[in-house]
C-alpha cells in the first residue's frame, strides 16, 4: 500500500469543521507540498497523520510499522534555558553518539553537537529540528512550514537540503510551505487546501495556471496568484462543503 492513505477526512474543532472530506494519498520517495490560506486546515491535516487530532469522519491509514519524522511549525525553547543541540537531540529518547551526529550531518548542520540551542540562528535551529525528526530513519518527512521566519536563501537552502535527505535516504515528504515559488521546483506534486482539496497536479500543471504565470517569479506573487485561484471557484455547486474562508 501507500506510505499514508486518506480519505474522506474531515477534522472538527467543536462546531466547527476546518477540514471536508479530504483524499490524500502518499507514495514512497514522492515530494509532495500543501499550499493554502491561513486557517485553511494544514497543520490539522498533518496532526491528523500523526494521530494528535481525531478524524470526525473518515480514516488515516498508514502502512503498518511506517516510521514518521515530523518537523513542527515553529518550536519555542526560552533564551534562558540552558540546553546544548546534543542533549534537545535526545529528549524524546537515548540517542547514541554517532546517531546523533549522522543526523546533524545529513540536515546540514554537522558541527552544532555542542552548541547551545538558544545561540543557534534560525536557520540553525530549523535544521537541527530537521536533525531531531531524522533520527529514526523516517520512511517520510512531514514538515510544517518549517522555513517560517527564514529569508528567501535560508528557505531555499532548507529545501535543497530536503531534497538532498530524500535523494540520500529515499524518504517521502510531505511539507506545508507557503513559499510556492521556491518548493515548486522541489516538489513532485503540490495540492491546494481550503478546507477542502482545490485543486492537485505536478508543479506543471499548477504553474500553467494562468493565475500563478501572470506572477510567476515575482517572489511570493506567484504564490499568491495560486490561492487567488483556490478561492474563485464556485463553491455554490460543491458538494456541500463550505470552506475555511
Ligand atoms: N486545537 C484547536 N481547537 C480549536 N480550533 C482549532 C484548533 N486547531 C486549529 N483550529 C482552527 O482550525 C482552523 C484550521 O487551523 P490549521 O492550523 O489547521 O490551519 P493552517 O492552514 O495550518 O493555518 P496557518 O497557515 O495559519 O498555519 C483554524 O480556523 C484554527 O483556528
Amino acid at each position: 500500500m501507500s506510505l499514508i492513505e486518506i480519505d474522506n477526512l474531515s477534522i472538527r474543532y467543536g462546531a466547527n469543521t476546518v477540514l471536508h472530506h479530504v483524499r490524500l494519498k502518499v507514495e514512497p520517495g514522492e515530494i509532495v507540498t500543501i499550499v493554502g490560506p491561513n486557517g485553511s486546515g494544514k497543520t490539522s491535516l498533518l496532526k491528523a497523520i500523526i494521530g494528535a487530532t481525531a478524524p470526525a469522519t473518515g480514516q488515516v491509514r498508514l502502512r503498518p510499522g511506517l516510521r514518521i519524522g515530523y518537523v513542527p511549525q515553529r518550536l519555542h525553547i526560552d533564551a534562558t534555558f540552558p540546553i546544548t543541540v546534543e542533549r534537545f537531540m535526545s529528549l524524546t529518547g537515548r540517542v547514541s553518539r554517532s546517531d546523533c551526529a549522522a543526523a546533524l550531518e545529513a540536515a546540514g548542520v554537522p558541527d552544532l553537537l555542542k552548541r547551545q540551542m538558544s545561540q543557534l540562528s534560525g536557520g540553525q535551529f530549523q535544521r537541527v529540528l530537521l536533525a531531531r525528526a531524522l533520527i529514526n530513519r523516517p520512511e517520510v518527512l512531514l514538515l510544517d512550514e518549517a522555513t517560517q521566519g527564514l529569508d528567501q536563501p535560508g528557505s531555499a537552502g532548507f529545501y535543497r537540503q530536503i531534497e538532498a535527505v530524500r535523494r540520500d535516504t529515499g524518504c517521502a515528504v510531505l511539507m506545508i510551505s507557503h513559499e510556492l515559488h521556491v518548493v515548486m521546483s522541489a516538489s513532485d506534486r503540490v495540492i491546494c487546501l481550503n478546507g477542502h482539496v482545490c485543486c492537485e497536479g505536478t508543479p506543471d500543471v499548477v504553474a500553467s495556471a494562468p493565475e500563478y504565470r501572470a506572477l510567476f517569479g515575482t517572489g511570493t506573487g506567484g504564490a499568491l496568484a495560486l490561492y487567488r485561484h483556490d478561492h474563485d471557484h464556485d463553491h455554490d455547486h460543491s458538494h456541500g462543503h463550505e470552506a475555511a474562508e
